[in-house]
């Protein structure tokens, strides 16, 4: 395919080299808003991870120009309703996901159902907790968000999340709502855990990703199964016909 990587950092740089390795042709970069200025180049399908602030202009763009797009930018969805109606009127494709790994994606099911198991359990407390670089610009992470709203559609004990500032494990429960501790180290590309503790033991689970390659892998699995469709899509959508 003829992709334009759109944003090029960590993410952006890593697709480069998987997509020419699987035998894509990468036909342009755009890495500033004033990239977009003149652009003509013809691409099948743009793929996007750029910055918050950044994302739906992107979007514009690409549904302005017919091309399909594939986004895994985080900290954007307050503008969700704007990319859909626009990408409605243009009648264009738009597949987003907070996680492209295929494993975080199963930790979303697992996150679901443990979450069912401890409606009747309340004498469990939970708290989530993700870790990434220094560099990430938002808090908590998009997956983190993805598995508040998992654990909330499938656990009516909880109303609600909040952001912690640090670990505090005495005591920093608000009533129904659970605290998401969100911690930046050095060099860490991802992980993500629950913990639901009683005064007798703890489950947790953890997604520890170990690079970025599980990311990028997905997201050109996601621009290659968007190819001829129109409309908005996701993880779901992509995994159900595997
Ligand atoms: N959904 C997923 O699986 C994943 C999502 N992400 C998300 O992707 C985004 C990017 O992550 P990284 O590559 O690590 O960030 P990064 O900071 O390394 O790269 C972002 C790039 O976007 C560029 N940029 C700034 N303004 C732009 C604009 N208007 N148009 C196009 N590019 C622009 C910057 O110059 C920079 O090179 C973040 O929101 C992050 O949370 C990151 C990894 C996986
Ligand atoms: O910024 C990152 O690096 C990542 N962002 C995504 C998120 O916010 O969940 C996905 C992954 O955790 C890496």
């Amino acid at each position: 395919m003829k992709i334009l990587l759109i944003g090029y950092g960590k993410m952006g740089q890593t697709l480069d080299k998987m997509a020419q390795a699987a035998g894509h042709e990468v036909v342009g970069k755009i890495n500033q808003a004033s990239d977009w200025d003149n652009f003509e180049l013809e691409a099948e399908v743009a793929i996007e991870f750029s910055q918050p602030d950044a994302a739906l202009n992107n979007y514009l763009a690409c549904f302005e120009r017919g091309i399909p797009v594939v986004s895994g930018t985080t900290a954007w969805l307050a503008d969700w309703d704007k990319m859909a109606a626009a990408c409605e009127e243009k009648k264009g494709a738009f597949f987003y996901a907070s996680n492209f790994s295929i494993g975080v994606n199963l930790f979303f099911a697992l996150n679901e159902r443990l979450a069912e198991l401890m409606a009747g359990q309340p004498q469990y407390q939970l708290e989530m907790e993700e870790i990434h670089h220094l560099e990430k610009k938002d808090a908590p992470s998009g997956t983190a968000i993805s598995l508040a709203q998992g654990v909330l559609a499938h656990n009516k004990r909880f109303e609600d999340w909040y952001l912690a500032e640090f670990p505090n494990l005495e005591g920093s429960q608000k009533e129904n709502h659970f605290p998401i501790f969100a911690l930046r180290e050095a060099g860490v590309p991802g992980t993500h855990s629950l913990k639901y503790a009683s005064s007798e033991d703890e489950i947790i689970i953890t997604h520890r990703a170990k690079g970025r390659i599980g990311f990028a892998a997905g997201a050109l699995k996601a621009a290659e199964w968007l190819a001829g469709k129109n409309g908005v899509f996701g993880m779901k959508d992509l995994l159900k016909e595997q």
